[in-house]
């Protein structure tokens, strides 16, 4: 792509964050929980913005009985407070999403119900598997008719159908696990059990979190503070952990890896997570200033000011200037408005998608020489616009500073990323990309230093280094049910 179709490209997109967001929870007490589920699904709405929803169910009772809402949009367009009142139950499952596997539409809009002999299942899932097409496949050939087209119904069905054979619906979850291969974060709402699964990999994060006689389940650990709740630990990579009111949390481990075959996202670290989330003992945050102060071990420059690129560029911009001692700044100012509603009402080129969520504070930066920096580039756009932004606001000089390395592959683990001939790094080195992007001088965080960043763990580099620790799919895994 040259650059002017990386402009059209920028202005036909609508950016967001590419995953999802889970959240259950079981309260032992009998209260109401979709209220609580609402406010949890809100901290997580960073990880999809596309639909969303919530199922309930009531322990005390007919077995078998869930309500739920869900539709297209953001948690706050979706629920209304009567609808939330119509959800009566104490046991609840939610998710934001971002599609991965399937088109954008109600029908695949999570969590996913199934009525099935033994009751029913309420399922969400973070992720993505990559032989979802042939195991639906082999299930439509014995019969199965499937009411969605993502690869989350591949899981809710074959546990669904395990289950006929177990005696628990976690050993059913278990013998499924046996098949599904790839990415999943999953919380099971079966009548009377919560159940959390991360896949042997670990690839999407997954936590617990009680509050008084409730226990929770989500995706990223800021859920847990909105809702007051304290963090209890995360659930393992391949590990299953079933939440009743007797036993409280038991936990299945047959499915765990050794240490050094975990692969979580280290995306999540980089870009997805919220930074005030913590996962696998490691804070994002925390993760974020450790790239920024690496970025400024290894690729110093002589500036007056250190910036990030709101939102997930600025811790990495703070660890850079307190190992540099250059000066940390404000830049940029983003629009905290621009979301899935924001329409597009036809557009000059003056009034770029860019500029509409980010403007630059002429007052800070005229005059300086201004080490910028951001988590990733991934098509270039970002970048490119706001390096001509500072410029234009009187920037001497202005180096760029990416908090991860250059972007170069597909990822089919739970995330939505450009085809490779759209991504920036694809065929260029660093100094075409540096002119590309029109800054003083660029450089990227090195790949070593991802380990580093997060302790040593076990992590997943794929769309860095093209090491993927699963096979990638043969087939299309997208929308390979949709034709
Ligand atoms: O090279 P590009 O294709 O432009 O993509 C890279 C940009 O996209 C992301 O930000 P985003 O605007 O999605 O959200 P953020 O506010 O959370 O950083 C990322 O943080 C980069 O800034
Ligand atoms: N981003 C995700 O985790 C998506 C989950 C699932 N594959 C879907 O498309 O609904
Ligand atoms: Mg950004």
């Amino acid at each position: 792509m040259n650059k002017e179709q990386i402009h059209e490209q920028y202005e036909e997109d609508e950016k967001l964050r590419e995953e999802c967001g889970v959240f259950g929870i079981y309260d032992f007490d009998g209260h109401d929980v979709a209220s609580t589920i609402y406010y949890g699904l809100f901290a997580l709405q960073h990880r999809g913005q596309e639909s969303c929803g919530i199922a309930v169910s009531d322990t005390n009772g007919p077995k078998g009985v869930v309500k739920s809402h869900k539709g297209m949009g953001l948690v706050n367009e979706v629920f209304t407070p009567e609808q939330l009142d119509a959800l009566k139950g104490d046991i609840g499952v939610g998710h934001t999403r971002y599609s991965t596997a399937g088109s954008s539409t109600r029908e695949n809009a999570q969590p996913l119900v199934l009525n099935y002999v033994k009751g029913t299942l309420g399922l969400a899932h973070n992720g993505n598997l990559v032989n979802a097409p042939e195991l639906r496949r082999e299930l439509e050939y014995t019969g199965a008719i499937f009411q969605t087209t993502i690869d989350s119904e591949v899981i809710a069905y074959h546990i669904a159908r395990e289950r006929i054979h177990t005696a628990s619906v976690e050993e059913a979850v278990s013998r499924a696990m046996d098949k599904i291969k790839g990415a999943y974060s999953l919380i099971v709402m079966s009548p009377r059990k919560l159940i959390g699964a991360r896949d042997p990999y670990g690839f999407r994060p997954l936590c617990i979190g009680k509050r008084d006689n409730a226990y929770i389940l989500a995706s990223e650990t800021c859920a847990l503070d909105t809702i007051g709740a304290t963090f209890v630990r995360d659930v393992e990579p391949g590990e299953i952990v079933t939440i009743t009111p007797k036993r409280g949390i038991e936990s299945d481990k047959s499915h765990c890896l050794p240490k050094d075959q975990e692969a979580r996202c280290i995306f999540e670290y980089i870009y997805f997570a919220r930074p005030d989330s913590h996962f696998d003992g490691v804070s994002v945050y925390q993760a974020r200033i450790q790239s920024g102060r690496f970025l400024a071990m290894d690729s110093p420059v002589e500036a007056d000011l250190v910036v990030g690129v709101p939102e997930s560029g600025n811790a990495a911009a703070l660890g850079y200037s307190l190992e540099s001692g250059i000066p940390y700044g404000t830049a940029f100012v983003k629009n905290g408005y621009v979301g899935r509603t924001f329409i597009k009402p036809g557009q000059s080129s003056r009034e770029s998608s860019v500029r509409v969520k980010l403007n630059v504070l002429k007052e800070a930066v005229n005059g300086k020489r201004v080490i910028m920096i951001d988590d990733s580039i991934v098509r270039g756009t970002t970048s490119d616009r706001i390096v001509k932004m500072l410029r234009d606001a009187g920037a001497k000089e202005v180096h760029m500073r990416v908090s991860s390395p250059p972007f170069l592959h597909p990822c089919y683990f739970g995330t939505d990323v450009p085809a490779e001939e759209q991504l920036i790094a694809h065929n260029r080195t660093i100094e075409e990309i540096r002119q590309v992007i029109g800054a003083d001088s660029l450089a990227y965080l090195r790949t070593d230093r991802l380990g580093e960043m997060i302790g040593g763990m076990g992590h997943c580099t794929a769309c860095f280094t093209g090491k993927y620790p699963i096979a990638p799919p043969t087939e299309d895994i997208r929308g390979s049910f949709e034709k």
